[in-house]
């Protein structure tokens, strides 16, 4: 047998749900499931779109060939008559990180946080109709997680009414920011505002780079390509760049002033509105990493699954085939807990989306209330999922063995495209410390202030810290209420604990510092509640289809379980769990494994992903691997003489021991 297309067929048969359904119940609805599959098609169908030859094109044509894929959607756009949603679905099924992506996730979104009514009056109709293109530059050369420490500065000018945007220094340079080095028109620069030789605080400024006529940088703006990045193709489609600024003057109405502003005079006025809101377009663009991460995950997983089914290694009897590695418990000990993960951070991306309308409902409102409660959560879920996931991709590249490696297995790519997430909008570490702040801060306030939200759990500190788990058999992990209390308990003894430790340093700044690995692993631990949480909350809704349920109940479980697993020793460490207690989750966890096994395609399949969107030979819906990879490889440009370049000149020689009199 030449390909994989019979493994899969039979895989499929072996379904016991409804996968229609599960494609339903991922997407979120219906509508919601039409509406992507629709747009993924029109994106895989058209050739523009092609990706499978990006990643061996040099730098400037694979960037003159991004910029006509976004002219392309864009007049889509128009020519189609799309909502921003079905845009916004189109350059996800592009798969192709562009100067777009800041454009409508983080200038048109920083406008309307930040900016008063006038400003948004403006600016937004520009940017929606792409007549401005917009970027964000916060992080320079010598800072990006100290926001506070950015060293650029913006000068109020009384005399003209304008504020002067500079470079002090070789680390102010602004480095980094996407769509800026070629693109860009106009970006949101952070600096350091200056009135009267006074410092107040760091701010958002609208600043004109290029001359919308002939695109040409403004005079006292120096801006260019930082350089080519992780992978080939990958992150290399963007132009992140370097901007210096050499004194220059914008009107003073071109500071975002919802949250302060300066008068004509030069005076600083301080709204209600609090000073985080300044980052508010971070807290929205990491509530969306969290909703993006299911989705890279799942890629990685249904090329890893498809790919497992058909591949098979060892243990053939009487002449008939090996074994498929999706057999092997190892093989299923790796991959299926990344299945599960893949849903679980869908349902949690799908709660913060929610949380975060919610929030945002309410600053609009000037209630400030839930802000922290955001702020933490979306912090703290953007760096779980984002380190789970860029692990969970590498992992999806050793469960496919050697052939992983080839690009054509889509997996180097995704991988290079998707670690950066783990750095850009916060760095996943120091995006947990500011979890533990909120942690500690709850965990101090308990005996007087009743937590609420995500932390609400801790209310029953009490119990939590004293009572122990009642589990006896493996058959009693199956029950989400044993599941969550093991990890509700597991947080608030570990938070708990980092809080008496800190109380024994005078200086609590310090006692933060030194305690900060251990704090950092108290967050994680919190936020492993609200993931686990949030399964069995949409567990309890209703959720049509037959056999759906019960096989996203036993997703809920592989998850959970396989946590407990990883963290046992936290769980045996806090006292709640026993060493007999932890060795039945695991038990319990190999039963759930030869439960999902059957389902393990259908699984994959209920993400509804096209073969363009993978880009797989691996992950190819038909299975049809080997053939398709034979064929790729004498498609390759390298292929295309049986000589190569050089052969003559560098490898010939030293074959006929000429090397001596050759030309190198
Ligand atoms: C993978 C695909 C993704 C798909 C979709 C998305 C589309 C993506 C678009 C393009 C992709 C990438 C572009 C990337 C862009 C960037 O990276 S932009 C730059 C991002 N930079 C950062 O994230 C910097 C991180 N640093 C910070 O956020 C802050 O500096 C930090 C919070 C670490 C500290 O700030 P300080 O001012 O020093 O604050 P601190 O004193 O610690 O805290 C004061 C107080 O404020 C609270 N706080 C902090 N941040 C916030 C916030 N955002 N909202 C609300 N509250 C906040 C903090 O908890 C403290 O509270 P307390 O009560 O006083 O303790
Ligand atoms: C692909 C990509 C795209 C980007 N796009 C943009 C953009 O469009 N606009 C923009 O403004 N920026 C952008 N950035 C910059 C990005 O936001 C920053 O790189 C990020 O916030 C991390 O900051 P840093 O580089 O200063 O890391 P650093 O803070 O220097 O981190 C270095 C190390 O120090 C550790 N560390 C730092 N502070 C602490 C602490 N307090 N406690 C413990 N450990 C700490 C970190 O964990 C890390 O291990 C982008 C970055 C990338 C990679």
């Amino acid at each position: 047998m030449e390909g994989g297309v019979d493994y899969l067929i039979d895989e499929r048969k072996k379904a016991q749900f409804d996968v229609e359904a599960m494609k339903v119940a991922w997407a979120g609805s219906r509508q919601a499931f039409e509406l992507s599959d629709r747009i993924a098609k029109l994106v895989a169908n058209d050739p523009i779109f092609e990706k499978f030859s990006r990643p061996m094109l040099g730098r400037k044509e694979l960037f003159k060939n991004s910029l006509r894929k976004v002219a392309h959607a864009w007049k889509l756009i128009i020519d189609l008559r799309l909502s921003e949603e079905e845009a916004k679905l189109l350059r996800h099924y592009i798969d192709e990180p562009a100067y777009t992506d800041l454009q409508w996730e983080m200038f048109i979104p920083a406008i309307e946080g930040q900016g008063t009514e006038e400003q948004k009056r403006k600016w937004l109709p520009l940017a929606r109709k792409m007549q401005v293109i917009g970027s964000y530059a916060q992080t320079e050369l010598g800072h990006g997680s100290n926001v506070q420490g950015l060293e650029t500065t913006a000068t109020f000018d009384p005399q003209t009414d304008e504020f002067v945007i500079h470079s002090p220094t070789l680390t102010s340079s602004k480095w980094w920011p996407g769509g800026t080095a070629k693109v860009s028109t106009h970006a949101i620069v952070y600096a350091r505002l200056i009135l009267d030789g006074q410092f107040h605080g760091v701010h958002g400024f609208i600043v004109q780079l290029r001359n919308l006529e002939n695109h040409t940088p403004l005079p006292g703006i120096t801006v260019g390509d930082i350089g080519m990045k992780f992978g080939n193709g990958a992150y290399n489609t963007m132009d992140n760049g370097v901007i210096r600024f050499n004194h220059v003057h914008i009107p003073r109405n071109q500071m975002l002033m919802r949250v302060s502003q300066v008068t004509r005079e030069g005076k600083f006025v301080q709204s209600d509105v609090p000073r985080q809101l300044l980052y508010g377009t971070m807290v929205y663009v990491r509530q969306k990493i969290v909703a993006d991460a299911s989705k890279a995950l799942s890629r990685a997983v249904c090329i890893a699954t498809r790919y497992s089914a058909v591949r098979r290694q060892f243990g053939s009897r009487n002449g008939g085939p090996e074994i498929q590695v999706i057999d092997y418990k190892t093989q299923q000990s790796r991959l299926f807990p990344l299945l599960a993960s893949a849903y679980a951070f869908r349902f949690v991306g799908e709660w913060l989306k929610w949380l975060y309308t919610d929030v945002k409902q309410r600053l609009e409102a000037n209630d400030f209330s839930t802000l922290p409660e955001a702020h933490a959560c979306t912090a703290g879920l953007k760096s779980l999922t984002t380190s789970a996931t860029a692990d969970g991709i590498e992992e999806c590249r050793k469960l496919c063995g050697g052939h992983g490696y080839l690009v054509s297995s889509g997996i180097p790519e995704l991988f290079a495209t998707y670690v950066p997430a783990c750095t850009f909008e916060g760095d996943n570490v120091v995006m947990m410390l500011q979890v533990a702040r909120f942690l500690v801060k709850t965990v101090s306030e308990l005996g007087y202030k009743q937590p609420v939200g995500t932390t609400a759990y801790m209310r029953r500190v009490t119990a939590l810290m004293q009572s122990n788990c009642a589990v006896r058999t493996a058959e009693e992990w199956l029950n989400p209420g044993v599941v969550v209390e093991a990890f509700e308990a597991r947080s608030t003894r570990m938070a708990v604990a980092c809080g008496q430790r800190l109380a024994k340093f005078e200086n609590p700044e310090e006692g933060f510092a030194e305690l900060s690995a251990d704090l950092v692993e108290a967050s994680l631990a919190h936020c492993q509640v609200i993931v686990v949480s949030k399964f069995v909350e949409k567990l309890q809704q209703e959720i049509p289809g037959k056999g759906v349920k019960r096989l996203l109940e036993v997703l809920f479980y592989v998850y959970a379980l396989f946590l407990l697993h990883k963290h046992q020793g936290d769980f045996l460490a806090t006292g709640y769990l026993t060493p007999k207690q932890a060795s039945l989750a695991n038990d319990q966890l190999r039963i759930l494994y030869s439960k999902v096994r059957p389902n393990a395609i259908a699984l994959v399949d209920s993400f509804n992903h096209t073969d363009h969107l993978l880009s797989s030979i691996l992950g190819r819906y038909d299975g049809n691997v080997y053939p398709k990879l034979y064929e790729a490889a004498f498609n390759d440009p390298f292929n295309d003489s049986d000589i190569a370049d050089g052969i003559h000149q560098y490898v010939q020689p030293m074959l006929r021991q000429e090397l001596h009199s050759a030309k190198l």
